[in-house]
């Protein structure tokens, strides 16, 4: 096995957790949808300014400054990161082109139980009992399959807008990557699936990437419902373009949940699962939500990206003091990826050492 894609046929899920509601003839919550108070937790708006770094990338001290914010909070945002506006644009006109189209057209692009690109609803869902106030587009390189069903005459300018910006997504989650281990004295060298990931070439190395488009429509009741439910990204990092409209969440031990809130022309960069494991959880894998608007449609674009899926993690010796002991096991991350689909928040404690 030697993709993404591949690594999930063997973890089908039910059409009933695949298929998003027609959220457009919603008049109400229906009760699916409802979830509880107690399922909340209040977001603190106490902070004025947003405890989240806005980091320049450009900036002299960024290796500095963005390996303190991966071991803080696990999350920054990142201004001057090289990717032009104009495609992000671009990215953002043809999703929301996507999710304008009716329930009965998008349904054209479903995910099938076994795949792991399509429409369709957050392969979280079935860890929770209510339904989110969410639809996604999961994309793995081209998307031309589905979007042929959609447009059959018009599909090019959609997958040219999607293949681009996950090319330059990739370059830019490397420089990240590099930069991030910079910060933690490891070198190029003990990275080695990075360098020889680098060329594109050979299929044995091809990084573990998605790119998901994530719709959350306006909400008859937004306090009833919930937008995408607390979870933690699977991957190295995760890159994340968000509209003008507030949502996403972060939790703070001792804090509670702080917003994100867009900042015009910057990309939010958070920590996965496989960072916490290799820093031997010195980087919090940071938990977050998105919360939903009664009048505005939200949307935002994911990049998940992480080493070749037959690549096997372990707690680097050098972020362990001689003191301490490495809290995981060596895994493969095409492991993990299953380990997760199955056990959602308790994954980690599958693989402690
Ligand atoms: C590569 C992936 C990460 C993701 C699962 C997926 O196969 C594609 C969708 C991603 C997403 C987006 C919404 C939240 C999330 C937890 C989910 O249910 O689907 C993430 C997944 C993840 O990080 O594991
Ligand atoms: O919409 C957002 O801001 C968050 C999306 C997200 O967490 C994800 O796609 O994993
Ligand atoms: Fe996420």
């Amino acid at each position: 096995m030697s993709t993404l894609s591949e690594a999930y046929e063997d973890l089908p899920l039910d059409l009933q957790h695949i298929k998003p509601v027609d959220f457009a003839s919603l008049e109400a919550v229906p009760d699916s949808h409802v979830w509880h108070d107690s399922s909340f937790g209040a977001c603190s708006d106490e902070h004025e300014k947003s405890l989240v770094p806005v980091i320049d990338l450009e900036d002299s001290n960024a290796t500095e400054l963005i390996g303190k914010a991966c071991e803080t909070l696990g999350v920054f945002q990142l201004k001057n990161h090289g990717i032009p506006l104009s495609l992000i644009e671009e990215v953002k006109s043809e999703a929301a082109r996507f999710f304008a189209l009716s329930a009965r057209q998008k349904l054209k692009a479903l995910r099938s139980p076994g795949g792991a690109t399509g429409y369709g609803i957050a392969r979280i869902t079935p860890f929770f009992s209510k339904y989110m106030w969410h639809e996604g587009f999961t994309i793995m390189g081209s998307p031309v399959d589905h979007v042929k069903e959609l447009w059959p005459h018009d599909h090019e300018r959609f997958c040219d807008v999607m293949v681009n910006y996950q090319k330059k997504m990739k370059v830019l989650a490397e420089r990240l990557t590099r930069l991030i281990f910079k910060s933690l004295n490891i070198s190029d060298e003990e990275i080695s699936w990075l360098s020889s990931t680098s060329n594109d070439s050979g299929s044995a190395s091809t990084v573990s990437a998605a790119l998901q488009l994530n719709s959350y429509p306006p909400c008859p009741e937004p306090n009833q419902t919930m937008g995408l439910a607390p979870h933690t990204d699977t991957f190295l990092l995760t890159i994340l373009h968000q509209t003008q409209t507030n949502g996403l969440q972060i939790f703070k031990d001792g804090s509670g949940w702080l917003p994100v809130p867009p900042v015009e022309g910057a990309l939010v960069v958070n920590m996965g699962d496989l960072f916490h494991i290799l820093t031997n959880a010195r980087f919090p894998n940071v938990l977050h939500r998105v919360v939903v608007s009664g009048t505005q449609q939200r949307l935002s674009t994911a990049y998940f990206y992480g080493p070749p899926i037959d690549f096997i993690l372990s707690p680097f010796s050098k972020v362990l003091n001689s003191a301490q002991a490495p809290h995981y096991r060596s895994v493969a991350v095409k492991e993990y990826v299953a380990i997760k689909a199955q056990n959602l928040e308790k994954a980690l404690s599958f693989i402690r050492a």
